[in-house]
C-alpha cells in the first residue's frame, strides 16, 4: 500500500532524510522509532506533502504521490494525527470533526463501514459529551482523541500517528493504545511514531529504526526485544 524509496528531504540547506525507505502492506501496523531529531516527523511531513521530496518516490496504492499537494494526498487516503495534536482551538468539538471529513466507500477487513460522526462518538464517548465545547477547553487527552477522530473521519486507508501518546496521563495513554488495537483489528493500516516500545509490542507488526534520516534496521517487536544492543545503540535505552 505504501512504498517509500530513496527519499531525501530537508529544510533549507539542512538535509534530514538520506535515502529513507519504508513499506506498509494493507492491514499492517508499522512504526518509526529512533532518537529525537532523526527524521521521523520529517518523513511523515514529506509523505503528507507538507515538505517537498528532493529525491525518491512515495508510492501509495500504485501511484507516486511525491509532489502532490497535501489536500490531494488526504483525498488519496492518508490521514495524519500530527505531533502536538493541532486541533482548531476556536472551533467546537463537532466542528473540528466535520471540518476535514471525507466520505469514501470503504470496507475494513471485518466489513466495517464508513467512519461517521456517530461512530467516532461511539469510539470516544467523551467527545459526544463535549461536542458543543470549543476544542481549547478540552484536556490534552481529549484533544488527542479529537485529533484521532478528525483523522478517522477522512476515512483514511493509511492512518499516521505522530507521538499520539506523548505527554498524556498513563490512563489516557492506555485508552489511546486500546483504541489503536481496535482499529488494527478492523483492518486499518497504521504508521505509528512513538517512544513506548512496551505498548507498541502488542500493536506493531514491524518496527523501523531510524538513524540520521534513514532506516538502519527493520523487524518485528520480538526480534527487536531479542537484540537489546539495537535499542541501546539507536534508541538510547
Ligand atoms: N521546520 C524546521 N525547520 C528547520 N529544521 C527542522 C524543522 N523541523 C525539524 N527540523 C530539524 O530536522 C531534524 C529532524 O527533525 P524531526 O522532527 O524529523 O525529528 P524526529 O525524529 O521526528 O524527532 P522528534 O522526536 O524530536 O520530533 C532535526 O535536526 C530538527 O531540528
Amino acid at each position: 500500500m505504501l512504498t517509500v524509496e530513496e527519499l531525501e528531504a530537508g529544510y533549507g540547506r539542512s538535509q534530514v532524510l538520506f535515502g529513507m525507505a519504508l513499506t506498509a502492506a494493507e492491514g499492517e501496523v508499522i512504526s518509526l522509532v529512533g532518537r529525537n531529531g532523526m527524521g521521523k516527523t520529517t518523513t511523515v511531513s514529506t509523505i503528507m506533502g507538507l515538505l517537498p521530496a528532493r529525491r525518491g518516490r512515495i508510492g501509495f496504492d500504485g501511484h507516486d504521490i511525491a509532489g502532490r499537494a497535501p489536500n490531494r494526498i488526504a483525498r488519496a487516503g492518508i490521514g495524519l494525527v500530527p505531533e502536538g495534536r493541532r486541533v482548531f482551538a476556536s472551533l467546537s468539538v463537532e466542528e473540528n470533526l466535520v471540518a476535514t471529513a471525507i466520505r469514501r466507500d470503504r470496507h475494513g477487513a471485518d466489513g466495517s463501514a464508513q467512519w461517521t460522526l456517530p461512530r467516532v462518538f461511539e469510539l470516544f464517548p467523551r467527545l459526544l459529551e463535549r461536542r458543543r465545547q470549543s476544542a481549547r477547553t478540552l484536556s490534552g487527552g481529549e484533544q488527542q482523541m479529537l485529533a484521532i477522530g478528525r483523522a478517522l473521519l477522512t476515512n483514511p486507508r493509511l492512518l499516521i500517528l505522530d507521538e499520539a501518546t506523548e505527554g498524556l496521563a498513563p490512563i489516557i495513554r492506555q485508552e489511546i493504545w486500546a483504541c489503536l488495537g481496535t482499529l488494527k483489528a478492523s483492518g486499518q493500516t497504521i504508521l505509528v511514531i512513538d517512544k513506548n516500545l512496551k505498548e507498541m509490542a502488542r500493536l506493531v507488526d514491524r518496527h523501523h529504526l531510524i538513524e540520521k534520516g534513514r532506516v538502519v534496521w527493520a523487524g518485528t517487536p520480538e526480534a527487536l526485544a531479542g537484540e537489546p544492543d539495537l535499542a541501546h545503540r539507536y534508541l538510547g535505552l
